[in-house]
């Protein structure tokens, strides 16, 4: 059975999304995309989305599911009825979950439409492990994003560091999951998807890297507790159109996706 589903953002990562599921045949539909009043349709448009600028009008096509690659203040904006008319919502600005007022706002819109956030692995991947690991005995859990200099501009990192005079891979930030993914909401959704799975935002250590000679995103994620301790780490080449994006985030939204389609589906 095809899989409906609707888009709220299509930029660098709804575009390689949108290409991802093409390549699955008839398996996922997208009926809708919703953009900002303004904000022009773009190449690579799903074949028979319509664009819309409401979540009314996102929901009108009907979805199984919908996705949210836009962002955190389109998280902010939209989480809420989405998961309050019962549909459950997979979200790419994670980090947005660390403002607490937000995660509450979900969770009440979400019970009441008896409906999921979904929060994916995103460009790290590993959390199936340390989701267990809470479970069954977790006592530090640090995340470390080492990204090329080019993939903080734009950023705070900007007056935490000179990033185009870095010689050396230079750490500009040590904090807290739920500091670093609200002040790098472009950057650090990893950092807050790592702590919702383990320690929670406040245990949970991050640190943040800008590298001149690094070629893509380097995330390394190390946990330890009663139930051992692992480290994983994986370095990601970023999406074409947004270098701070790497391409297996889109890639583990569509694998999510997919997922729920699938009849034998990763638990
Ligand atoms: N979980 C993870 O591992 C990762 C998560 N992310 C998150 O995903 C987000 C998207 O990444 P990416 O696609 O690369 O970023 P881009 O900047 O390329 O695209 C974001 C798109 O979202 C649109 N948008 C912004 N606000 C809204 C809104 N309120 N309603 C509808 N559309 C909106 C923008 O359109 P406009 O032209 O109108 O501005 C733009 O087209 C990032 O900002 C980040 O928060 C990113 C990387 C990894
Ligand atoms: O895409 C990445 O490498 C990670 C990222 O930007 C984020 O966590 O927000």
């Amino acid at each position: 059975m095809t899989q409906r589903i609707a888009l709220i953002g299509f930029g660098a990562m709804g575009r390689s999304l949108a290409r991802m599921l093409a390549a699955h045949g008839d398996a996922v539909r997208c009926v809708a995309v919703l953009q900002r009043p303004g904000t022009p349709a773009g190449g690579g448009w799903p074949a028979g989305a319509v664009r819309v600028e409401t979540v009314a009008a996102l929901l009108a096509q009907q979805p199984d599911l919908v996705v949210e690659c836009a962002g955190h203040a389109a998280l902010q904006q939209h989480g809420a009825e989405v998961l309050g008319g019962g549909n459950d919502l997979l979200v790419a600005a994670v980090g947005a979950l660390a403002d607490a007022a937000l995660e509450q706002r979900l969770r009440a819109a979400a019970q009441a439409g008896g409906a999921q956030v979904l929060v994916p692995a995103g460009a790290l991947g590993a959390l199936d492990i340390l989701s267990a690991a809470r479970l069954a005995g977790l006592t530090q859990v640090d995340y470390l994003s080492h990204k090329p200099a080019r993939a903080w501009k734009g950023t705070p990192a900007e007056q935490l560091c000179a990033l185009d005079a870095l010689t050396a891979p230079t750490v500009f930030y040590e904090g807290t999951a739920r500091e670093a993914a609200l002040r790098f909401p472009q950057n650090a959704n990893v950092a807050a998807a790592v702590a919702l799975a383990g320690a929670g935002f406040e245990a949970t250590r991050v640190r943040l890297m800008a590298d001149p000679a690094a070629e893509g995103n380097r995330h390394v994620l190390h946990a330890e507790g009663a139930f051992g301790s692992f480290d994983f780490s994986v370095t990601g080449r970023v999406l074409p159109d947004n270098p701070k994006t790497s391409m297996l985030a889109p890639a583990s939204l569509a694998r999510g996706i997919l997922n729920r389609g699938a009849a034998i589906a990763l638990a």
